[in-house]
């Protein structure tokens, strides 16, 4: 058998869009195979026909050389292909246990025996998570280990494992790491799909590049220079990235934060970020950074302290109230938080200007249309046009549709939480080039990232650890200093 996995000559169209033009994939038994492209390239779309849960118009898919199953065999599929997506499939009012086995039970279910094979198969794969907790309790890490466990356990040797970084961090990649290096020893074909393109040389062994719904190469990663698969993704010769410099801060306070605290996330938090400034947030999944700038950003309530916009004191945990003080903001959870599915990308990206753009809460089309259009253009959002429903975008441009929500107002303070999350290389620049853009024209941001490479546009950044804040870095710091801080080794 020369490959576990092939898709031949793949084409699927949605409407007028064509997301795979007779594309496909080669993946050899026992490799760790790396799909990469910009955002709507086609990436997710292949998913879907590998899992078996969409048909290609055209092409076929096939494993160890044999034609895929049918449509409705689902139990086949799924002994021969499992995916672990960014977005978690598990159900979080369910415990592990039920995750784990419920669809699997015949009609009467046996708790205890539930209980106990789900024990096992956790041991098996070594998964140190509690059977009975609940899945909605568990961390992201965690959850997806116990959903690579289900993945596993239903006999599959390939598995997709779709931006599976994208929500973790440092440490927590690492540990990932180790566990697919350790499947990968037990035969374990695996595809990864990522834009982090250093994680695709540790741990990948060969590279497909998806440019605009075509193949465009696949390649051995130990011999292919990083500026020539950026090159392959993009259709154009890398330009350098420019470092900015952008004028010195001014004194006008945007947003403050005194004596925040909130019960087991952080403490007796304070930080003030001033027109011009860009702050960031740095620490561990348990450092508390995403709950205080959830706060920041009125989406939290404190238990104690206090914060001012513009002057202004907004009622705590009242997104209205902060963003008719001048925030703008970007949420961690853009499927909860970030966007309407159902509305256009008109509709969703000029939310909060829906008062400004027409007089007496009437909203003119015509007006919402010009503006979302300006934005598509600026930050570079692959779709059809301003009408198209969110739901049909690829997750890197659903993504630039929940930055463009938060900048179309002209905030005075922003508040961006992992903005670049699931975004391709050059729509990264275009977004954290927005942010400076913002803050140029004298607004203050805040930006939470778990990418210390976004961080690199801060005038400084807050460490956090254990809820606290522990250090102020100015600008010019390395990786290997910030990364001391953020574990607590060096303060
Ligand atoms: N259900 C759908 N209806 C309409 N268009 C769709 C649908 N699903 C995907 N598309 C379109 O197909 C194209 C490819 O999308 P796909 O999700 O496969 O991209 P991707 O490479 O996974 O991107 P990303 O890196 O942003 O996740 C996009 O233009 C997208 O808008």
């Amino acid at each position: 058998m020369r490959f576990h996995v092939e898709a031949r000559n793949i084409t699927k169209r949605f409407g007028p869009t064509t997301a795979l033009n007779n594309a496909g994939i080669e993946i050899a038994p026992g490799q760790t195979h790396a799909l990469v492209g910009r955002n709507g390239a086609g990436k997710s779309t292949l998913v879907s026909i590998l899992t078996g849960l969409q048909r290609p118009d055209e092409g076929e898919v096939l494993f160890a050389g044999e034609a895929a199953p049918g449509p409705a065999d689902r139990d086949a599929w799924r002994r021969r292909v499992a995916c672990v997506y960014q977005k978690s499939t598990i159900i979080p009012a369910l415990t592990v246990a039920e995750n784990l086995f419920l669809n699997r039970q015949g009609r009467y279910v046996k708790w205890r025996e539930l209980r106990s094979k789900a024990r096992d198969l956790l041991a098996t794969y070594e998964v140190d998570v509690d059977a009975e907790a609940l899945a909605g309790d568990l961390g992201v890490e965690q959850r997806q280990l116990v959903e690579i466990a289900r993945a596993l356990s239903f006999g599959a040797t390939f598995i997709i494992l779709d931006e599976p970084t994208a929500r973790l961090d440092g440490p927590a990649i690492e540990r990932l790491f180790t566990r697919m290096r350790a499947l990968r020893e037990q035969g374990v074909t695996m595809m990864y799909i990522s834009h982090h393109l250093d994680e695709v040389y540790e741990i990948c062994q060969s590279v497909t590049v998806f440019r605009d719904a075509r193949h465009v190469m696949t390649r051995p990663v130990a011999e292919l220079p990083h500026d020539e698969l950026v090159s392959a993704m993009t259709g154009e010769a890398t330009a350098v990235a420019h470092q900015t410099r952008r004028r010195a801060p001014g004194d006008l306070v945007v947003l403050e934060a005194t004596g925040l605290s909130l019960r087991g996330r952080y403490e007796g938090v304070g930080l003030s970020v001033r027109a011009g400034e860009v702050v960031g947030l740095a620490g561990s999944a348990s450092s508390g950074k995403i709950g205080l700038a959830e706060t920041l950003a009125g989406l939290r309530k404190a238990d104690s302290g206090r914060i001012t916009v513009n002057g202004r004191r907004p009622k705590p945990g009242d997104v209205p109230a902060f963003l008719a003080a001048g925030l703008g903001f970007v949420p961690e959870d853009r499927h909860h938080e970030g966007f309407v599915p159902l509305l256009s990308v008109a509709e969703n990206s000029t939310m909060p200007v829906m008062r400004r753009l027409g007089s007496f809460g009437l909203v003119s089309p015509g007006r919402r249309r010009t503006r979302a259009k300006q934005m598509i253009r600026e930050l570079d959002i692959k779709t059809g046009g301003p009408d198209q429903p969110v739901a049909e975008l690829s997750g890197g441009n659903a993504q630039k549709v929940v930055f463009a929500r938060a900048l179309v107002d002209d905030p005075t303070a922003l508040v961006v939480m992992n903005p670049t999350a699931g975004v391709d290389v050059k729509s990264k620049q275009a977004l954290l080039g927005a942010v400076e853009d913002a803050v140029e024209r004298g607004a203050g941001a805040v930006l939470v990232s778990d990418e210390l490479d976004d961080l690199r546009i801060c005038d400084r950044v807050l460490v956090m650890f254990h809820g606290r804040i522990v250090k102020d870095v100015p600008r010019g710091w390395t990786d290997h200093e910030l990364v001391a801080v953020m574990e607590g080794i060096e303060q």
